[in-house]
């Protein structure tokens, strides 16, 4: 009998979108039988503002439930809606090969930021993205929006909005790039920590091998470098934080900033650690998590420094700790 793997997903276009990627990767590679079932999420159901409805997990509990109640063996996630705290019983099971993780504005006649009218109408629902659209359009308006990639895009085309921002790897897999105007560079638009990335998240005790054929192991230790700034700073995927990080040869580079609400301020740090694999002899796993290691130790002396200079005050963490 053919072994199968039942995997579920969000039902948003993006969310089938990118789960079947992966089952047509692990059917691909691996011979498997993949099955998808959509799990609704309280982040689907809900019209309020992420912000208010708890912006951590809002897209993840429900498909965590799923998985450790055994209705389903693997679930795919957009890494960066995934919360940073551990999940008693799961574990990050793989993380594939990431996607662009710029930012991408979209606008009509293929307008820029800085080409768009005074006062212009932007329309996005991150705090972030707040705090970068005003740090360099104080003139702006920005417009708190939700709902699908689609919808967000129907507001522009329609003129209600002058543009929204959205994450190109999301326009990318949904063959939607066609709508952008402009790309933001990451040096002076660092994107969520994980963005771009997907996250297969597995239960503990269950044996998945097939999982290290889609795994990119230089994805992991690059996310795990963002995302350990965010758990450092005890802030969720709502706080005002923008992360990035390159991984030349062995040498990780991650940046950090921390943007008040209104742009108006920001705090940045940039750090280096050459990854050693566990040095020599150490086993493939071993390597792998000695890298992990390295990059966790990155991503919180970045943050430290970055608490030392004030980026508590500044981002008012303590409020969107959840
Ligand atoms: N929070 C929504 C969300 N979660 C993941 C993506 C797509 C990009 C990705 O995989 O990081 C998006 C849409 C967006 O930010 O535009």
């Amino acid at each position: 009998m053919t072994r199968t793997l039942r995997i579920a997903t969000r039902g948003s276009a993006l969310a089938l979108a990118q789960t079947g990627m992966i089952a047509d990767e692990l059917r691909r590679l691996t011979g498997v039988e993949v099955t998808i079932t959509v799990v609704t999420t309280e982040g689907d159901t809900s019209r309020a503002s992420l912000a208010s409805i708890g912006g951590t997990g809002v897209f993840a509990s429900a498909l965590r439930a799923s998985l450790t109640a055994g209705d389903c063996d693997l679930v795919v996630h957009s890494l960066k809606d995934l919360p940073t705290a551990p999940y008693p019983g799961l574990v990050l099971g793989a993380v594939p090969l990431r996607e662009d993780p710029r930012d991408a504005l979209c606008s009509r006649d293929g307008l820029t930021l800085d080409a768009l009218p005074e006062g212009a109408r932007i329309g996005t629902g991150s705090p972030r993205r707040v705090a970068q659209l005003l740090s360099l359009r104080p003139d702006a308006t920005v417009v708190d929006i939700r709902g699908n990639v689609d919808t967000r895009l129907a507001k522009v085309s329609s003129g209600e909005l002058d543009a929204v921002v959205l994450a190109a790897a999301g326009l990318t897999r949904l063959g939607r790039l066609d709508a952008v105007s402009e790309f933001f560079d990451l040096s002076v638009w660092p994107t969520a920590p994980g963005q771009g990335a997907l996250a297969i998240e597995a239960r503990e005790e269950d044996s998945i091998p097939e999982l290290t054929q889609i795994q990119d192991e230089r994805t992991r230790v690059r996310i795990v470098a963002e995302r350990s700034v965010l758990a450092a700073l005890e802030a969720g995927c709502s706080a005002p934080i923008g992360a990035s990080s390159t991984l030349d040869g062995d040498t990780l580079t991650l940046t950090a900033v921390v943007y008040s609400a209104d742009g108006s301020a920001e705090l940045g740090s940039t750090r280096s650690v050459t990854l050693g694999g566990g040095g020599a002899g150490a086993g493939a796993g071993s390597a792998l998590a000695a890298d992990e290691a390295a990059a966790v130790g990155l991503g919180s002396a970045i943050a430290t420094q970055l608490l030392g200079d004030g980026a508590g005050e500044l981002a008012q963490l303590g409020s969107s700790i959840r």
